[in-house]
């Protein structure tokens, strides 16, 4: 269990604001938060990182004090964490693989690294320097770097904003997979619904420093199955991925995310983002209005 209760008047562009967060997360939640932009979503996870000091406030985890009421603190390099900021730069004067090997504490940590440079699809650049490389392609090192020592909490702000589609698919596929297998803690800032709806399991969405909205995907798949009875519901298409001659759509309905298959022939016209009527039942789904 991860206790997280902090507070910190942060400096907004129209005045300063209070940063208040009340958050209790079991062991291996994969946490989504998204915002406006200025919300302090950044903040939020520096500060769990121990890289920005809170006003007041208490962490703990699985039982482990890592901040106390009375201010005193873990720490950053004793915290079990894996972060990657979005200006958390790689250090410019190692390679790629001495990026990865700088963050490994122990020979497991470093027997990890040939796999991660493979999934990354890094091995090609493993003696590169991190100023020849591209804005995504830096990116992946440094999430790379971020899992090296197994972190038992991850903190990812936006780890895959400067992707391109099919990389970002597959290293979303790769979270989802580390998760499942390591139940690491997982808190994500992403401004990416279809991406939240893949990956979390809870989504908090923070506004002016409060969280105005907290809610339960349904766990590991983050979705909720289509209902047996005969259900009508509108809702944006998060979603469209075609799995042979059907296709797989993501709906949030506002209330939950469902997933319908339709054959691809009658969902030819939809895209991502659209608003559409839909009425499903066991076996049978009518898109009513399709714009
Ligand atoms: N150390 C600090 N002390 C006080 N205010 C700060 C501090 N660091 C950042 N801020 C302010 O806090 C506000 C929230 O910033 P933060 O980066 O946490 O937002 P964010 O939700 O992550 O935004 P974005 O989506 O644009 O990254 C900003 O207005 C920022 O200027």
């Amino acid at each position: 269990m991860m206790h997280v209760q902090l507070n910190k008047s942060l400096h907004g562009p129209e005045g300063d604001f209070e940063l208040a967060v009340d958050l209790q997360l079991e062991s291996g939640t994969f946490l989504g938060i998204h915002g406006a932009s200025g919300a302090g979503k950044t903040s939020l996870l520096r500060m769990i990182a121990g890289l920005m000091p809170p006003d007041s406030g208490r962490l703990e985890i699985n039982g482990v004090p890592w901040l106390e009421t009375s201010g005193k603190a873990m720490p950053p390099q004793k915290r079990n964490v894996g972060f990657l900021f979005q200006d958390y730069a790689l250090f410019p004067h190692l390679t790629v693989l001495g990026n990865l090997e700088f963050a490994a504490n122990s020979p497991s940590d470093k027997d990890r690294i040939p796999e991660l440079l493979r999934t990354m699809e890094l091995e090609k650049l493993q003696h590169s320097m991190p100023g020849v490389l591209s804005g995504g392609q830096q990116q992946r090192v440094a999430l790379a770097r971020a899992l090296v020592r197994q972190p038992r909490i991850l903190l990812l702000d936006e780890p895959l904003s400067a992707l391109d589609a099919p990389i970002r698919r597959r290293l979303q596929d790769y979270l989802g997979k580390i998760h499942r297998e390591y139940r690491t803690t997982t808190i994500m800032v992403s401004h990416d619904p279809s991406e939240l709806h893949r990956l979390a399991d809870r989504v908090v969405e923070l506004r002016a420093g409060k969280i105005v909205e907290d809610r339960a995907l349904d766990q590991g798949s983050g979705e909720i199955p289509l209902p047996k009875a005969a259900l009508k519901a509108s809702g944006r298409i998060l979603e469209i991925e075609l799995e042979g001659k059907e296709v797989l759509l993501r709906i949030d309905t506002g209330a939950q995310t469902i997933r319908i298959s339709l054959p691809a022939t009658e969902a030819k016209s939809l895209k991502p983002g659209q608003n559409i009527t839909f009425q499903a039942s066991i076996d049978t789904i009518k898109i009513l209005n399709n714009p």
